[in-house]
């Protein structure tokens, strides 16, 4: 049987173009955003991938995202669960602050602590570590049990709620996922096996 996860970020928001610490703010996908989704959708298509079940998180980017990538693979109707669980990590005070700024402000190595760091908390805000708090246990209980099941899933989601669950996926150190950087509208093809450990990992990006 068929065990099918595939992961996705959001296209480019206007948030990220703007350079701004975005979390649980929600702007709208850019222009380029579409384009990135719709490509994502595409290529997935062209690969023969069709899915049972999307979930996206309750931000309207990721939702947008999902949207389009299940328009271009003629799936629009699909059943979709959307769930602040998959939100982005929520950035606290820093939301809406440009990056750079932040940069000149804190000095670098404190905004990539902020940023990167497993355990570090932005002011007001959640780390990597409590945003694995967050996905891993939704993972678990309703994602999980649906690929387990044989259900083709497709999550569209954010960049650190999706670092957070592959940082749990691919059994990544904190120091790797440090560096890890996802990039914008690219599908993650997972096939996991009986023990619901991860078999194979592909980036669907050409
Ligand atoms: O601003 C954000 O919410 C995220 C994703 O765009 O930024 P970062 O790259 O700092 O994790």
């Amino acid at each position: 049987m068929e065990r099918l996860l595939v992961l996705a970020r959001h296209g480019q928001s206007d948030w990220n173009k703007k350079n701004l610490f975005t979390g649980w703010k929600d702007p709208e996908l850019t222009e380029l955003g579409v384009e990135e989704a719709q490509l994502g959708g595409r290529r997935l298509k062209a690969r023969g991938y069709q899915f049972d079940v999307a979930f996206t998180s309750a931000l309207t980017r990721a939702q947008h995202t999902c949207r389009i990538m299940l328009g271009e693979l003629g799936q629009e109707g699909l059943p979709t669960i959307a769930d602040a669980a998959i939100n982005e990590r929520d950035y606290g005070d820093l939301a809406g602050l440009n990056k750079d700024d932040a940069r000149a402000r804190w000095g670098e190595e404190q905004v990539f602590l902020w940023r990167r760091s497993y355990d570090v908390q932005p002011p007001g805000g959640e780390s990597l570590k409590d945003t694995v708090a967050r996905v891993l246990p939704y993972y678990i209980r309703e994602i999980l049990p649906r690929v387990m099941r044989g259900e083709r899933v497709l999550v569209a989601a954010h960049g650190n709620s999706l670092r957070a669950l592959m940082m749990v996926l691919d059994g990544m150190t904190t120091e790797e996922v440090s560096k890890l950087e996802l990039p914008t509208g690219i599908p993650f093809v997972y096939r996991l096996g009986e023990d619901t450990r991860v078999i194979s990992k592909e980036t669907i990006d050409q």
